[in-house]
């Protein structure tokens, strides 16, 4: 079994907004091997996105721990961190966020450009089945091509670790489809580990293994013996 990527022990938050305090995650307990497939589900305010985004270094736990390989997320500073995603972390969100006046190719490259080891815009746009529509402004693409736009820009640095937050979420069944099967397949070629937030169960079919989060804690994890291929799942 391979060594542990991402690893939280009693991962706790809680938000401050003037008097009022928010307990988001009550002492989250987590571990992810190299390569895996992760599907994180639990209803809405159950503390998913807060998770991800602390293993993800964007975002800091009021108590615990949270550990990238032999790197400690929780007493890292700000630099630290700006590298720890700069270099380590790819992040796809519901919405692309993709710059319209730049190009597919383009949008990819504002990543290659500051990245150490990055893959050429090309190869990652063509990991994704793009290589057709490179040259296409973000206008001329749909939400299924723009969303895939958008994994290509996350893995074009060969991060170890990919976060995707309802990636699907804004997608019908058939382009979601489409978009977890480029997931699924940067996942197989690149081996990140791979951390999927959706609240759409039927995706868990194509997991590894599967997170429930309720109430800021982690309620269940079931390993699937076998997986599906995502052409095998609608909803
Ligand atoms: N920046 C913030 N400031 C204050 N409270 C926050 C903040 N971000 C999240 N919360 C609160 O923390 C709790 C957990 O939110 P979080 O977004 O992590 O849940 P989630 O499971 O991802 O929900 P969803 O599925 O709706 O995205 C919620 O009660 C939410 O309102």
């Amino acid at each position: 079994m391979s060594a542990a990527t991402l690893r939280t022990k009693g991962l706790a938050k809680v938000y401050r907004t003037g008097a009022v305090e928010v307990t988001a995650l009550r002492g989250v307990d987590f571990e992810a091997r190299e390569g895996e497939f992760i599907v994180m589900l639990g209803p809405s305010g159950s503390g998913k996105s807060t998770f991800l985004n602390i293993v993800g270094g964007l975002d800091q736990a009021t108590s615990g721990e949270a550990w990238f390989q032999e790197h400690n997320l929780t007493t890292m500073d700000e630099r630290g961190l700006t590298l720890y995603r700069r270099d380590h972390v790819g992040f796809v969100f519901q919405f692309y966020n993709l710059v319209p006046s730049l190009t597919a190719r383009e949008n990819v490259s504002l990543v290659t450009e500051i990245a150490r080891n990055p893959m050429k815009p090309e190869e990652a746009l063509s990991l994704v089945g793009l290589e057709q529509r490179m040259d296409h402004f973000p206008a001329q693409l749909s939400g299924g091509e723009q969303q895939r736009v958008a994994i290509a820009r996350a893995i074009a640095k060969r991060p170890e670790v990919l976060l995707c937050d309802e990636p699907t979420g804004a997608l019908d069944s058939r382009t979601g489809v489409k978009v977890l099967e480029a997931l699924l397949l940067v996942n197989r070629e690149l081996r990140a580990t791979t951390l999927v937030i959706t609240h759409n169960a039927a995706i868990r079919e194509v997991a590894d293994r599967v997170v429930s989060f309720g109430d800021g804690r982690i309620l269940s994890v079931s390993v699937n013996a076998e997986r599906k291929p995502a052409s095998a799942i609608s909803w």
